[in-house]
Formats: structure tokens, C-alpha cells, sequence
């Protein structure tokens, strides 16, 4: 059945039209002139209307403009080709000569609401898709994110160096993730590198590489990182962390697609694509003489920069379903919903830590739960600008290090956690990276996974 709105002044044919749609198993609406129907019937809910061209008041193919996607035909008595021919012009589907033939008037309707419901299906298709098409599985309508997700189609394909940009946990790994997945590379390797989390001393030669003999304790050749992403691709986060002289080595891989390993005399050729992410300002860097600028250059080749969390408008409430849907499962706990209260207070927290800090407060909130419903006090949003003084714990003396594996360790992980919070905001001001974490029992590259896990960037240049 479909909805038709016939429009007529004369009342025999409007009720003739009427009686014959209904037998055929229509629900019939009427009107005899284009305000009355604009004013009685919302227009795009009806699948076809059928007009008379001549109406008191305006001609009947005014309606054309008044139901955009609505087709309507147009009746006419004086069924001259002009007219006919204008109301086409207008956007009418067809027109019908007055007087007609029953059955060939409904073979007519028939037609066009046939035609009318497959311009739907493949209008709703297309929306779908647009707004289901996402790479690597990323979640995302907003205007800025469907620009992102285009900008990783059009350069996915090609060799060019990306450079990802944005805040931390927005993303950038998941997006050059996806552009290695859809480039011609993606059989080859795709090698991950945090270049914060190597200590300076090593990065060079993690890197590059080096032959035996090159500093003290290289015992043999060892293939950097770089040759291990060779045929595919070498994805360098925290770029904006790259000290000087591997600066100057990666521009020369750059360049001449060539790697030179520390100490070595030859160089070897790499065929390797190169995406770089930072969540630093890196033209400021390069203004401070911290970066390269003819490496900013070439990293920049295309960039992709991704909206913080907080600007993706009504992509915070999807994403925290899909992470709700996604933790659920792989804690083998049944599906779970968010109550409007943790809704609201989703949609109104500033998410300084982006996606990760929404993907940690919804897992914490699945372990926590003891129904199907995650409330908001489950999600324990902290207020901007840092928990209320008197929800901090006690402060930990220093006798507590180093850290004990949770395992071994009576506290909970929660207050494990706790403690690492604070006392990396409390002493960063004054320690260096490679300090606190001796101080803290843990490696660098510990420290920097619990940084970015916890959603505690660095705040020292
Ligand atoms: N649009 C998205 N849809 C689904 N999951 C997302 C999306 N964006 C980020 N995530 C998830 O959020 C977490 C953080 O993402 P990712 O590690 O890519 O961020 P990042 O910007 O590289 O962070 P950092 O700068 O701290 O390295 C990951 O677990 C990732 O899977």
C-alpha cells in the first residue's frame, strides 16, 4: 500500500480518482487546491501525488517545489505537448491527458511508485554507506571525521608520506593503521615505532640499524627497523620526539630512499613508505630550532589531522557504544546499554584524553557493573581540571619504590594506578623522562605505555 495525495478541484474526478486508487489498495488523501494540500498533509510523507494543472489559485505543478523527492504527476485536460512538456521542465515524473483510462492510469501509478521506491532504497543506500564507511573500523559521522576518513581513502593508494596530526588519543595510530591497510602495501610489513619511547642513545641504531663493531656493546650487524619495513610501510609516532641526528638520517632516507646503519660505510636501498603522527605543534617545533624544517617538509607531504573529541559533536555518544559494545564482549559480559545519565554526562564532559580517556572510563565502568546498565557515577568522569582535592588519595612516601607487580602487590590495580598518577604529575616538572622512571622501578618505554594509557601526557618539551 502506498500513500497517494490526489489534488482536484472537481469533485466528480477527485472522487473518481479516489474510489479507483482505493480498489487498488492505496490510502488516498485529498485536496482541491496547492495551499490546502501544503496546509492539511505533510507533504513527504506521501509516496506519489497525482495534481490536476489547472487549480484555483496557483497551477497544481507548484507542488513539485513544495515535496522535494515526491513525485508527482500532472493532470491535464488540455493535454497540448506544451504543457505537458512544462510540467516535466518543473520536475514532474509524468503527466496524465483528461479524460483517462482506468487501467492505464493505474499502470501508470504503478510505475511510478515503483520507480519512486527504488530512487529511495538507493538514496537510503547511499546514506549508509557514507556514513558507514569508515576505515580500520573507525567510528565517526561528524563533518570532520568523514573528512578525515575521505582524505584516508584518496592517499591510501598512493606512495606519499602522510603526516597524522592531532591530540593524543584521537587516533592517529588507528588512521595509519588504515591508510597501510588500503594502500598496495598491505601485504608487506607494517612496522610501529614510538619514537618517545626509545631511550635517545638507541633510536639511531633501533632505526637504522648498525654493523658490528659500531659502538661499544654492537656486537653484531643488527637491521634497523627501517629494513624491516621494507615493501611496506614504517608508521613513526611521536615524530615531534626525533632528536637531531636521526632527524638528519631519516631526511636522508627520505631523499634517496637509501638507509645507512650506524658505522656503516655503504648505504642500502629501502623501499619504504613513511607516515609520521605528533600530537606536537611541529612548525613552533621547527621555530625553536627543534625540528628539521626540510623534515617537516617531506613528512608533510599530505596531512590528516584529526578533531579532538570534544569538537565531534554527536560521535562521543556512538563511539562510547561501540567501545561499551566492543569492552562487553571482550570481557565475555553480556551486551550493555548507557543510562541517560551517563549519556548526558558523555555528552557534556571536555574529554582531555580523547578517545583512549573514553575508551579507559567505559572499560573501567564494564568491570565495575554489576547489571547491563552503565550509569554515570560507574563512569566517574573527573570534573575539569582534575579531581577534587579531597577524592586524591593519600600522598605515597618515596620508601613505596620501586612499583611491585599488581600481582604481588595488596593494593589494587586501581590504586596502583592511582599512585603512578600522581606521583608522575607530581615530580615531571622537575625529572626527566629517564629519571622518573628509574625512580618509579619501570623502563622508559613502560613509562611512556602507562602515559599514554592512563591519558597523562608529557608536559615537558
Ligand atoms: N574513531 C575511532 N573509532 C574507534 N576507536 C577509536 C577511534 N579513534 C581512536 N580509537 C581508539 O582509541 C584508542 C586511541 O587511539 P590511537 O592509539 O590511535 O590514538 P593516538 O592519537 O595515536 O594516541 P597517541 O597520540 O597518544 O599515540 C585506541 O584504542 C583506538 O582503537
Amino acid at each position: 500500500m502506498s500513500r497517494i495525495l490526489v489534488i482536484e478541484d472537481e469533485p466528480i474526478i477527485r472522487t473518481e480518482l479516489r474510489r479507483l486508487l482505493t480498489r487498488a489498495g492505496h490510502d488516498v488523501a485529498e485536496a482541491g487546491a496547492v495551499p490546502e494540500a501544503a496546509a492539511e498533509h505533510a507533504l513527504d510523507a506521501f509516496d506519489l501525488v497525482i495534481s490536476d494543472l489547472r487549480l484555483p489559485g496557483p497551477p497544481g505543478t507548484d507542488i513539485i517545489a513544495l515535496c522535494p523527492g515526491v513525485p508527482v504527476l500532472i493532470m491535464t485536460s488540455f493535454a497540448t505537448v506544451k504543457s505537458a512538456v512544462d510540467a516535466m521542465k518543473l520536475g514532474a515524473v509524468d503527466y496524465i491527458a483528461k479524460p483517462f483510462d482506468h487501467d492505464e492510469l493505474l499502470l501508470q501509478v504503478e510505475r511510478v511508485l515503483r520507480e519512486g521506491r527504488l530512487t529511495r532504497q538507493n538514496a537510503a543506500l547511499k546514506r549508509e554507506v557514507e556514513q558507514t564507511w569508515s576505515p580500520g573500523g573507525m567510528v565517526g559521522t561528524s563533518p570532520a571525521m568523514r573528512d578525515v576518513f575521505e582524505r584516508v581513502r584518496k592517499v591510501a593508494p598512493s606512495a606519499a608520506t602522510v603526516l597524522v596530526l592531532g591530540e593524543s588519543g584521537t587516533g592517529k595510530e588507528l588512521v595509519a593503521r588504515a591508510v597501510h591497510a588500503q594502500s598496495p602495501r598491505a601485504e608487506g610489513p607494517l612496522v610501529a615505532v614510538n619514537c618517545a619511547a626509545i631511550p635517545e642513545g638507541l633510536l639511531e641504531s633501533e632505526l637504522f640499524g648498525h654493523e658490528k663493531g659500531a659502538f661499544t656493546g654492537a656486537q653484531a650487524a643488527h637491521a634497523g627497523l627501517v629494513e624491516a619495513a621494507h615493501g611496506g610501510t614504517l608508521f613513526l609516532d611521536e615524530i615531534g620526539e626525533l632528536p637531531a641526528p636521526a632527524q638528519a638520517r631519516l631526511l636522508r632516507m627520505l631523499q634517496d630512499g637509501e638507509v645507512r646503519r650506524v658505522g656503516a660505510t655503504r648505504s642500502r636501498k629501502v623501499d619504504v613508505r613513511i607516515l609520521a603522527a605528533t600530537h606536537r605543534d611541529l612548525p613552533r617545533r621547527v621555530q625553536e630550532g627543534l625540528f628539521r624544517q626540510d623534515l617537516y617538509f617531506r613528512l608533510r607531504v599530505v596531512e590528516i589531522r584529526l578533531p579532538p573529541l570534544r569538537e565531534r559533536g554527536e560521535d562521543v555518544s556512538a563511539l562510547a557504544r561501540h567501545l561499551l559494545e566492543r569492552s562487553s564482549r571482550r570481557m565475555g559480559r553480556p551486551p550493555a546499554s548507557l543510562s541517560p545519565d551517563a549519556l548526558a554526562a558523555i555528552a557534556q564532559h571536555p574529554w582531555p584524553g580523547n578517545v583512549r580517556e573514553l575508551e579507559n572510563a567505559i572499560e573501567r565502568a564494564v568491570i565495575l557493573a554489576d547489571g547491563p546498565l552503565i550509569t554515570a557515577d560507574l563512569l566517574a568522569l573527573e570534573p575539569p581540571g582534575g579531581p577534587a582535592v579531597d577524592s586524591i588519595p593519600p600522598v605515597l612516601e618515596e620508601a613505596d619504590f620501586p612499583l611491585v607487580p599488581a600481582s604481588e602487590d595488596p593494593r589494587s590495580p586501581d590504586s596502583m594506578e592511582e599512585y603512578f598518577r600522581r606521583f608522575v604529575l607530581e615530580h615531571q616538572e622537575r625529572m626527566g623522562e629517564t629519571e622518573l622512571a628509574r625512580r618509579l622501578g619501570i623502563s622508559r618505554k613502560t613509562l611512556w605505555e602507562k602515559r599514554q594509557r592512563l591519558g597523562i601526557p608529557r608536559t615537558r618539551a
